[in-house]
């Protein structure tokens, strides 16, 4: 993500709650090598002036940068400040930091100043300040991510992956990857003579695969072997082995794809010695082209990369590009979430019934007037508690039907269920 238009020299660094430390304990070289194992996660970098400007402006000879553009004596300009204000509320309407970001001020004038304003309006500690500052001017920034030379090599020497003949294979062919697998081909964006996956103890998933025109083999290492892009789609409790057992005939010309939840990029990179993967939560609706899924990219994975998976997934539902530490709570939402739906589903029916309607007729309206009300809420943009409002007429029959979902508690339910499903997520990646 890159704002236009922003030139303070800052880098902002998103970081997991889990990996934060405090850098002022930290010495120079400790924070470098930091920085360099989370490059990936940095997600914003506030730089604009062209390197070969840099040099120049460093000694002093020209100046670029507005901010920068102080007296001496008192600190940032009313413009520089102006500007670092502008700069620090688009910060907070994008939502990146929320309190658990790093910043590491660059060499330009005043660099600690500006930081201090971005921070306390994002509600960054003063603590998660870098203790000296940066030559912004010699950041490698590739796309979202601003990376060590070695990174940025191996981003660039990262053979592409043929867009219009590679081969799809899934590792573990179970209920997930048969969603994508009939998504996918189902949409059109690639043929099923171009989709393998091997069957591990239930015989049956050949048939189930076989019955699409997916090339089911007898081994995970055939499909490693035949496959450019490959989906480790096996359960989280299981991911680890079975990476481990595949990472010999691993390739780095292949990208690697994980939708096991509560499993972490740095984890998979580390099992495969390979860092060109990319996280997604999907969720089972994929089968029918209505997927809600999200993406994030590993170390190496390529611009390229991240296009060849969101047209994937894009073709079988929406996606979304987000931060990492965000998954565990995307898993509770959408990858679980449409059980609780399936469930309210199968109790609106029931009660359609307990109200004396036949069976099929009630499980019918049920299903459409779920798919009414989610394209309803897309489709007019406006606040479900508005659409809820619109449906409730003064002592009618919705709001006596509200009324019996409130006294149960349904909305605190349903917020209890995603948060108890993210936390379990969380519990997985940490066992
Ligand atoms: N289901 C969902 O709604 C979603 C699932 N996910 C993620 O997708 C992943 C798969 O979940 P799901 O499809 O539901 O689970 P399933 O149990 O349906 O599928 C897992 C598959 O992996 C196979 N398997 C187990 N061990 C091995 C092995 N060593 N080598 C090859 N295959 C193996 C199993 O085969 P066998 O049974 O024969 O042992 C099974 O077919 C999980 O990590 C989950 O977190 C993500 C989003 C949504
Ligand atoms: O229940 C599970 O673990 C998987 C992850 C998301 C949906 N199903």
């Amino acid at each position: 993500m890159h704002v236009h238009g922003i030139s303070t020299s800052i880098a902002i660094f998103p970081f997991p709650s889990s990996t934060r430390a405090k850098p002022t304990n930290l010495n120079r070289s400790l924070e470098l090598k930091l920085i360099d194992r989370h490059c990936l996660l940095i997600s914003l970098a506030f730089s604009t002036t062209p390197f070969f400007l840099a040099k120049f402006e460093t000694m002093g000879i020209i100046n670029t940068n507005p901010v920068s553009k102080t007296t001496v004596d008192n600190g940032l300009s009313e413009v520089g400040k102006k500007q670092t204000v502008r700069s620090a509320l688009a910060l907070k309407e994008m939502r990146v930091c929320k309190g658990s970001c790093w910043i590491w001020p660059s060499i330009t004038q005043r660099p600690f100043q500006a930081a201090e304003i971005i921070a306390s309006i994002n509600g960054i500690n003063h603590s998660y300040f870098f203790s000296f500052t940066l030559s912004a001017r010699k950041l490698y920034v590739y796309k979202s991510r601003v990376c060590n030379k070695e990174t940025q090599e191996a981003v660039a020497m990262a053979t592409p992956i043929p867009i219009d003949t590679f081969n799809l294979g899934f590792i573990g062919a179970g209920k997930m990857a048969e969603s994508i697998a009939k998504g996918v081909v189902k949409s059109g964006v690639l043929p099923a003579s171009r989709i393998r996956t091997a069957v591990h103890n239930d015989a049956s998933r050949k048939e189930v695969f076989s019955s699409i025109g997916v090339k089911v083999f007898d081994t995970n290492k055939e499909v490693v072997e035949d496959s450019n892009v490959i989906i480790f789609s096996v359960k989280p409790q299981v991911v680890k082995d079975v990476v481990l057992q595949l990472t010999p005939v691993l390739s780095k010309k292949q990208l690697l794809v994980s939708v096991a939840a509560g499993t972490n990029l740095s984890e998979l990179q580390e099992w495969a010695g390979h860092d060109r993967f990319i996280r997604v939560m999907p969720n089972t609706p994929a089968a029918v082209g209505e997927a809600a899924s999200v993406m994030s990219l590993g170390t190496t994975a390529t611009k390229e990369d991240g296009e060849l998976v969101a047209n994937l997934f894009g073709a079988i539902g929406k996606i979304w590009t987000v931060n990492e530490k965000l998954f565990d709570a995307v898993t509770g939402l959408s990858g679980s979430g449409p059980a609780y739906i399936f469930l309210a589903i199968d109790a609106m029916a029931d009660g359609g019934v307990a109200a004396g309607l036949p069976r099929d007729l009630a499980r019918g309206l049920a299903c459409q007037t779920v798919l009414g009300a989610a394209s309803m809420t897309i489709k007019t943009g406006k606040h479900p508690g508005q659409l809820k409002d619109d449906v409730a007429s003064p002592g009618g029959t919705t709001i006596a039907g509200i009324h019996e979902l409130e006294k149960g508690g349904f909305r605190g339910i349903l917020m209890n269920a995603i948060v108890a499903a993210a936390k379990r997520g969380r519990e997985l990646s940490q066992s």
